[in-house]
């Protein structure tokens, strides 16, 4: 245990063998160290005698303990006593690799995507751990969280043999420690906007739980930030003095500078050259995405014009700006945007693509920040034609509870621009059948991912539903 710090040390034990570390108490097997964490809905402490009589042979905790049969090692910390004596089990795996490691609101599972095609199209081989899913030595594993947790991550890192490793870091993956143990090489921070605010409280808590991947940077590691909004300006200040910063932004001190844009191509100045880059999705946002990935391949030595070859044949992410043309009908596109930051960005892209309106088709995410659901309406009806709410997960929220909070926000904001279909696919459907060639409808929520409960078309996700209608469409059903 001489890995982690320890407070203070009962029932002293002069050498310890385990069989593995487990936090949660039915999970226990003989033999195994047991972390009680003081969660976010339990406190793991309550547990301790149910893991010892289910084998443990040491506990790790936070609290003061007494009366235990076996030894109890009390830390600061337990969550990053996980990580910590994970990653020595694992022999340190972070070391073997060259992390980079992205954290922001929005844009990480875009910005890693982005990454890994790079690397992959000089010939590197790289891991990916993010939203969507996990790949390691190519093999791709279903994602459970954006960030695993540290015995998870430790693991993957320890079976990787790629040699880079590009990785997303949530907010609440850094808040929980979950990275505790990771030396990380390169660490990227997008942008921060409302979102998450039911866990985090307020922007500040938020930007400081971000901050942290920072401290994790190893000796020689680099920031690449994001410098195209006020809280990135203020993490280049932050980190300046005692870090090596380098920042994407609109300023003469930004090392990659966006100096004008013309549809899908920009002009930007890299040190004193310039150059020109397709951006392989629409959007300003997803300008700041490729220009983020570009400085980090220059920082890892990668050849200004391979970079810009490879750019050039990414083929995007699964819901990310994701479209649907088709000949009859509005181009529909699918985004996974669920802040209000997110929604604002691709309604305007959206509108700059369209000749015709532009709908919008979204809902609210039940049990999560209800506090953002006011500006994400607002940003819909300021940016679109015509708004279509619809349901999103309810996350075990009540239907009469969010049907109500959904009239009273139009109530409010709604400027006689929208309109309440609750059943997802209908809502579609009803687009669908009302749009007109030139239009786009926009359906934001959780891209190629499936809803938790069924509708009434026999489509799980966004993307079955609009391909379903196409179909029906194509075979000239007629639906009643
Ligand atoms: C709110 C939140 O983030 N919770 C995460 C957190 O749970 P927790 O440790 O607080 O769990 P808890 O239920 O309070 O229990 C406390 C402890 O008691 C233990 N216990 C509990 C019961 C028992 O009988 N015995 C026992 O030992 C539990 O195992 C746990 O160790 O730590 C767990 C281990 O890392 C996570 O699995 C869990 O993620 C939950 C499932 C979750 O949904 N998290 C989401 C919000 C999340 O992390 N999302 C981000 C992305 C966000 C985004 O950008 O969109 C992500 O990285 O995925
Ligand atoms: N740089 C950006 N700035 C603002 N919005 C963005 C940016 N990049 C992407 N978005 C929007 O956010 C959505 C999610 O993008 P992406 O999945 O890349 O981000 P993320 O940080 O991984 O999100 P999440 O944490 O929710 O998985 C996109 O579909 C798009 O609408």
């Amino acid at each position: 245990m001489n890995h982690i710090p320890i407070h203070k040390l009962i029932n002293e034990v002069n050498k310890l063998s385990y069989t593995g570390i487990q936090s949660n108490s039915k999970m226990v097997e003989a033999g195994n160290v047991f972390v009680a964490i003081d969660g976010t809905a339990v406190d793991g402490h309550l547990f301790i005698k149910d893991a010892i009589s289910n084998g443990a042979c040491a506990v790790i905790g936070e609290k003061p303990l007494t009366g235990a049969s076996v030894p109890y090692f009390q830390v600061e910390n337990s969550r990053e006593a996980i990580g910590l004596l994970a990653a020595s089990i694992y022999g340190n795996p972070s070391k073997k690799h060259q992390v980079i490691a992205i954290t922001g609101t929005n844009g990480k599972t875009t910005t890693s995507h982005l990454i890994k095609h790079i690397l992959n199209y000089v010939g590197e081989s790289c891991s990916l751990i993010g939203t969507v899913e996990y790949e390691i030595n190519g093999q791709k594993i279903k994602s459970s969280h954006t960030t695993p947790d540290a015995l998870q991550l430790q693991k993957l890192l320890f079976e990787s043999n790629d040699r880079y490793v590009v990785m997303e870091a949530s907010s609440h993956g850094l808040d929980q420690h979950r990275l505790a143990g990771t030396g990380v090489d390169y660490a990227l921070f997008t942008n921060l906007s409302h979102d998450h605010l039911d866990y985090h409280g307020n922007m500040t808590n938020y930007f400081h739980a971000k901050t942290q991947l920072f401290g994790l940077l190893n000796v020689h590691g680099e920031a690449i930030i994001g410098n195209y909004t006020s809280w990135g300006k203020k993490l280049t200040k932050l980190l300046k003095q005692q870090k090596h910063v380098f920042s994407v932004g609109e300023m003469g001190l930004d090392d990659v500078q966006l100096l004008s844009i013309h549809g899908l191509e920009v002009l930007v100045k890299d040190g004193p050259n310039h150059l020109t880059l397709s951006i392989p999705l629409p959007g300003l946002h997803n300008i700041w995405n490729t220009l983020q990935a570009y400085l980090l391949a220059k920082r890892l030595g990668i050849p200004a014009e391979d970079i810009v070859k490879a750019i050039q044949t990414f083929p995007g992410v699964a819901g990310r700006f994701e479209q649907y043309q088709n000949d009859v009908k509005a181009n529909f596109i699918v985004d996974y945007a669920h802040s209000p930051d997110s929604i604002n960005y691709c309604l305007q892209t959206a509108k700059e693509l369209t000749k015709g309106k532009v709908v919008h088709i979204f809902g609210f995410r039940g049990q999560r920040d209800r506090k953002k659901r006011l500006p994400m309406l607002e940003a819909s009806v300021e940016f679109s034609d015509e708004v279509i709410i619809t349901l999103d997960d309810l996350n075990g929220e009540s239907l009469e509870g969010m049907s109500r909070d959904i009239y009273d926000l139009i109530e409010r904001v709604g400027k006689g621009k929208c309109k309440v279909i609750l059943d997802r696919t209908e809502a579609i459907k009803y687009a669908w059948d009302t749009s007109e060639k030139e239009d786009t409808v926009l359906v934001t929520g959780k891209g190629p991912e499936c809803y938790q409960h069924p509708f009434l078309l026999p489509s799980r996700s966004d993307r079955e539903t609009i391909e379903y209608i196409k179909m029906l469409h194509l075979s000239n059903k007629i639906l009643d």
